[in-house]
């Protein structure tokens, strides 16, 4: 994994441009989010975790934005059911080409690791196969959102009896105060990884235009109108939380 400090909104910016998955933010990006989202390796690792409990034999397991594939990684720690293989799909041409490199990299290290296809895709368009586990982490809130229910409906069909959609998102609080405290934390959390005031306040212009947090009441309720029966937080730090999501 590249070890590239982020210092993408270290300088004044004249224009802040709306983020992108691009090269530049490929570089940094296993920086950038572990400094960004608070719980992230403690929600990947334990991804893994669950999602061997849900995991059928000879089934599709799904990482929906897969960036560099920390979440296809963590499948390949902890699934050890039969005979299941990995779907990965991100739209970044330039996050795929890395993540490739990656797996392939431990794949010629490493014998019986799931297999993995990694797809350059969007999800939107995707055709899903029946798989047991899909995963979705901070991914949902960059998809447009009156476009997040059918996509939901459509995971809903694919999964199995057994399975389950593992949803990771930055969270809206409806509650003014608890949103503004929240936001607050992160921030500090931000500053006491290193950020300043300007790279915070950069990315968060960056950002604003692209990425639409919901409230979690909001998730439940499009979870449950997208047909799941049943719906689970397991994982909550600051504003960023997991949620199981049954079929
Ligand atoms: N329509 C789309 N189709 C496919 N990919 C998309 C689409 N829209 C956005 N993406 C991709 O979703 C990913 C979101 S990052 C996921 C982190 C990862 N899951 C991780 O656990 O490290 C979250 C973040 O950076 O906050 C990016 O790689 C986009 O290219
Ligand atoms: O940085 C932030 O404020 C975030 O909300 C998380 C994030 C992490 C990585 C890319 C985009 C957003």
């Amino acid at each position: 994994m590249s070890k590239e400090p982020d210092r993408l909104f270290a300088q004044p910016l004249a224009q802040v441009p709306d983020f992108a998955f691009n090269e530049d933010v490929v570089r940094v990006f296993p920086d950038m989010i572990k400094r960004s989202v608070p719980g992230y390796p403690t929600i990947v690792e334990n991804l893994g975790v669950l999602a061997a409990q849900f995991a059928q034999p000879h089934s599709v397991l799904y990482d929906l934005g897969s960036s560099l594939g920390a979440v296809t990684q963590a499948l390949r720690r902890h699934v050890r059911t039969d005979g299941c293989r990995v779907i990965a799909v991100d739209n970044s041409a330039a996050m795929v080409e890395r993540c490739r490199e990656y797996l392939n990299g431990q794949d010629s290290m490493f014998q019986e690791l799931l297999p993995v296809e990694v797809i350059e895709g969007d999800i939107l368009a995707l055709e899903f196969q029946p798989a047991s586990v899909v995963a979705l982490n901070f991914t949902l809130q960059f998809i447009a959102p009156d476009q997040r229910t059918a996509l939901l409906s459509r995971i809903r069909q694919s999964l199995l009896p057994g399975g389950a959609l593992i949803l990771s998102e930055k969270l809206r609080f409806n509650d003014l105060e608890e949103h503004a405290l929240l936001t607050d934390l992160h921030v500090a959390f931000k500053r006491a990884n290193g950020y300043s005031e300007l790279e915070i306040a950069q990315k968060r212009s960056a950002i604003e235009n692209v990425m639409k947090p919901d409230s979690l009441e909001e998730h439940r309720e499009r979870l449950l109108a997208a047909g799941f029966s049943k719906v689970v937080p397991w994982f909550q730090c600051l504003n960023f939380a997991s949620l199981i999501a049954l079929p």
